[in-house]
């Protein structure tokens, strides 16, 4: 019998989307990719690798699955890593086929964030901004390193700065913001942190409750954010860089595998999931 975990990828054909074909098929021995079959490869239809076998797109052997924008009946969970736009209408699938589902696509507005919201009342998702376990133990390091120099005397400048690859759509990064937003609640300021994007001209000095982002875009870089903790005297930069993608699709894949292991024997409960519950940091702060 096979017992293997079914799953579907949505944005089968993209970068990261090949990636997840690729591990979950086997192509590389990677552990928290054993034990899935995927079973639907899905994107646009007019996407011009429509038709073709998902495991030969990701670079692979063929796995009998086409990429298709039909859904299938059978998945078990989806993964999925595609455009903001493309995000709703896999929420909608996956509330339909009550379908466990690791939302891995940035850049998401206000709107959707409370759509998802929603949807989780009635399937479990995991939602995170990266999926790779050094930039979320990094988040953790960020919060404490944060937090130990709160009251540091001449008082401690935060900046984000974050490099990718020249196609990727959204700035900064969601990592960026996450890291941000993280990094806001260590403050525990006594005014709202106020959340500088670049800076150009006359800018005045810089204010103490200020975190900065700068999304730098060159060649083929993965990911890699750099914060920043700059003191008078001395700094800290806190460095996680990715070599290539495999680090967010195995930690997916991670994802995936965590959502079908609720107590029952079943999926999860419904609910809204990130990585710090799958990676077992959730009350490591
Ligand atoms: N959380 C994490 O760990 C990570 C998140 N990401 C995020 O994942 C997303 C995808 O990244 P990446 O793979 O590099 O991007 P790509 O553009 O390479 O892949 C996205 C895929 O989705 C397809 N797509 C577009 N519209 C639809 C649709 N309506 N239905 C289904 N599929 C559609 C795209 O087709 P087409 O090319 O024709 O537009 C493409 O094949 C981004 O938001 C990125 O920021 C990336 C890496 C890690
Ligand atoms: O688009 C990418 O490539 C990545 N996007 C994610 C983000 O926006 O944070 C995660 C990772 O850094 C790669």
């Amino acid at each position: 019998m096979n017992n293997t975990i079914k799953l579907a990828v949505h944005g089968a054909a993209g970068r990261m989307g090949q990636r997840v074909v690729a591990l979950a098929s086997g192509a590389d021995s990677v552990e928290d990719a054993s034990g899935f079959t995927v079973v639907g490869a899905i994107d646009h239809a007019n996407h011009s690798k429509i038709g073709q076998d998902a495991g030969v797109v990701a670079g692979g052997s063929p796995i009998d699955v086409p990429i298709s924008p039909q859904w299938p009946s059978t998945a078990e969970v989806v993964i999925d890593f595609s455009l903001p736009e493309a995000l709703d209408a896999c929420v909608a699938q996956c509330v339909a086929q009550k379908c466990p589902l690791v939302i891995a696509t940035t850049g998401l507005s206000e709107a959707q964030k409370e759509s998802l919201a929603e949807a989780a009342r009635s399937i479990p998702i995991v939602w995170a901004p990266s999926m790779s376990l050094a930039v979320n133990l990094s988040m953790r390091m960020a919060e404490q390193i944060t937090r130990a120099l709160r009251d540091v005397a001449g008082g401690v400048d935060i900046e984000i700065l974050e490099r990718h690859h020249r196609f990727k759509a959204d700035a900064p990064s969601g990592t960026a913001l996450k890291f941000g937003e993280l990094i806001a609640d260590a403050m525990d300021a006594d005014e709202p942190v106020q959340h500088v994007h670049g800076r150009e001209g006359h800018t005045g000095q810089r204010t103490r409750n200020e975190i900065g982002y700068h999304a730098i875009r060159v060649g083929d870089n993965p990911g890699e954010h750099t914060i920043v903790f700059g003191m008078l005297g001395e700094r800290i930069e806190l460095n996680v860089a990715a070599s290539n993608r495999d680090c967010y699709a195995s930690g997916a894949l991670a994802a995936a595998k965590w959502l079908m292991q609720g107590e029952a024997g079943g999926p999860k409960p419904a609910g809204m999931y990130n990585m710090f519950d799958v990676l077992g940091m959730a009350d490591s702060q």
